[in-house]
């Protein structure tokens, strides 16, 4: 079978061709435009759809390829046309770079505003100084071959078609992994290692620079463009109709690139004031928040739900390894591979966590557990640095890593999972266990921990798959990346008894098989019990009791801990 890359690169020359031969002048004016539109769309596609980044200055960043390429035809600079939209490209990613850095240190609607901001005096600034060649009616050159609307029209496709084949290759990448695991949860993407701002810094950047070449490509349309080409507001119009199509899919990037060039032209045609297309596309991103996803994503879920119904996940090839035979482990004499000494966390008047010493020997299985609010997560949440201020000191075989910011740690070796599942549902299974490893994994490797844990096939739809499913993936994925240190935050919840069972198993073996000692926070005392070398057991922020399992899940004040009685002494009872 044909790779679908080929597949739909004929479609689309053989489409090209029919309509740059047989098409208008104005008709080819107009998909031109269109498909420069689909550039901008790329653009939103990339910074929105796949980074979750609120971007309002993709035009802006248009402007600078433009006003590049307008410079670069009237200074003649050597190459032409081709090599100036490269320029152009590039000058948008020294742009983008310049803003981002700043704003990313923003989130939500604050960066929205500074993106917009940005726009706004971008856009003074252009208007006042005109743009290259403006005043004098110097048009850009195209070269030869590129002269005729039909040609220009074929090599503006050519670069939409390019640019998407290079976003094919990014979302199969661990790049692209990492964003949409940045779209989806910050918090988990740092988990996993992902620098968050190097993450949105690279969509920024590359998102500037597929602007940049967008606007490149309208200066060589239009021959001489204007401040007003690249509007603030436009900006935002183009944002609203991104935001509606889902431009972070490929039907989705084109669909708005044809509903920003032809749709205006179309209400003109039955008498409604051009302008007035930008009302609806605000009201069509509004749709956006109330259904929670683009037309697109929601679409493609559908369809991805309806396959999954007729034909269930499928398994993976491998068949799973055997089970490694329990030994007894002799772990308390093992080197700590995390100690915790003397941590303490307030919230406010709140003591969460009370000078908490704890350590996690190599090769072992330790049980944190304890009474809702006893301070369990944010225990772990202090340790893998997702909790900025506390007293203690937190160290990595041997090595303290206080200093270091969450993903820092988590690329260190310390990985943790959540106990709201955070796994992005627009990856594949495999995509997501590669995401999860932080590291490159083989196919092999993936197909043989899917099957070790019991997950579907690699090719799957993360959103096809049930939520205890899900858990056990962020496990397994977790898992294959063998770091020193695993922090499990109530990774059986939800799950059903034979779930449960094989993640007992699963668990009890990590230390073995991948080399990993694992902290487990688990209201399943079974769990724990059956898998746990040590057990801890916090309330209210101290420990209260800590060692075996068996005596300490049989100690009276754990036990007056769960049920919430004083523990009763033996002289209250005599
Ligand atoms: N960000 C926060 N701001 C203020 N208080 C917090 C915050 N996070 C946790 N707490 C409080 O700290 C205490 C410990 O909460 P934590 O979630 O760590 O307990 P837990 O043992 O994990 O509970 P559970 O088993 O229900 O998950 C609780 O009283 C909780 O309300």
């Amino acid at each position: 079978m044909r790779h679908p890359i080929t597949i739909a690169l004929a479609a689309t020359a053989i489409l090209t061709g029919l309509v740059a031969g047989f098409a208008s002048n104005y008709v080819l004016f107009l998909l031109t435009s269109a498909a420069v539109s689909t550039v901008f769309m790329q653009s939103y596609g990339l910074i929105t759809g796949r980074a979750g980044v609120i971007a309002l200055c993709q035009l802006s960043f248009a402007a600078i390829g433009a006003w590049t390429v307008g410079w670069a035809n009237v200074a003649d600079v050597p190459g032409g046309f081709v090599v100036w939209l490269l320029l152009g490209g590039l000058a948008a990613v020294v742009a983008g770079v310049l803003i981002g850095l700043p704003a990313l240190r923003l989130r939500g609607v604050n960066l929205a505003v500074a993106t917009f901001a940005f726009a706004t005096a971008l856009d003074v600034v252009f208007t006042g100084i005109a743009f290259p060649g403006q005043d004098t009616f110097q048009l850009v050159r195209r070269p030869a071959g590129l002269t005729d609307d039909s040609s220009y029209f074929v090599f503006t496709v050519a670069v939409v078609a390019l640019i998407f084949v290079g976003l094919w290759f990014l979302d199969r990448s661990r790049v692209g992994g990492a964003l949409a695991e940045i779209r989806h949860s910050e918090r988990a993407a740092a988990a996993h290692g992902i620098s968050v701002v190097r993450g949105k810094l690279t969509a920024f950047a590359l998102s500037a620079f597929v602007a940049g070449v967008g606007g490149g490509l309208m200066a060589g349309q239009l021959g001489i463009v204007a401040a007003g080409n690249f509007a603030a507001f436009a900006s935002v119009a183009m944002f609203a109709i991104a935001l509606f199509v889902g431009t972070n899919n490929i039907e989705g990037a084109i669909a708005g690139g044809l509903l920003g060039a032809v749709f205006p032209v179309l209400i003109d045609a039955v008498g409604i004031p051009q302008d007035l297309a930008a009302l609806f596309f605000g009201v069509a991103a509004v749709q956006v928040l109330r259904l929670g996803g683009s037309q697109t994503d929601l679409l493609r879920a559908q369809r991805r739900q309806k396959k999954a119904a007729k034909n269930p996940p499928a398994p993976p090839s491998v068949p799973p390894p055997p089970l490694i035979p329990m030994r007894l482990r002799a772990v308390t004499d093992s080197e700590p591979a995390l100690e915790v000494r003397g941590l303490r966390v307030r919230f406010g008047a709140l003591t969460a966590v009370d000078g908490v010493d704890l350590v996690v020997p190599k090769g072992s299985v330790v049980g944190l557990v304890g009474p809702n609010g006893a301070g369990k997560s944010t225990f772990i949440n202090t340790v893998t640095g997702f909790t900025g201020q506390y007293e203690g000191t937190v160290l990595l075989g041997g090595a303290p890593v206080d200093a270091l910011p969450a993903h820092r740690r988590a690329r260190a070796g310390l990985r943790r999972s959540f106990q709201q599942l955070r796994v992005p549902t627009t990856l594949t299974v495999g995509m997501f266990l590669q995401v999860a490893a932080g590291k490159p994994l083989t196919a092999e490797e993936i197909d043989e921990q899917l099957a070790l844990f019991g997950c579907p096939a690699a090719d799957v739809p993360v959103d096809t798959v049930d939520v205890a499913t899900r858990r056990l993936l962020e496990v397994a994925g977790l898992a294959a990346g063998r770091p020193p240190v695993l922090l499990l935050d109530e990774p059986a919840a939800g799950h059903s008894a034979s779930e449960t069972r094989l993640l007992q198993q699963r668990l009890a073996e990590i230390p073995e098989r991948f080399g990993s000692a694992v902290l487990l926070v688990e209201h399943d005392i079974e769990l724990v019990r059956s898998t746990c070398d040590i057990v801890v057991v916090l309330d209210f922020g101290r420990v209260i009791a800590a060692g075996p399992p068996e005596r300490v899940l049989s100690d009276p004040a754990v036990i007056s801990a769960y049920l919430g009685t004083a523990p009763t002494t033996s002289k209250e009872t005599s």
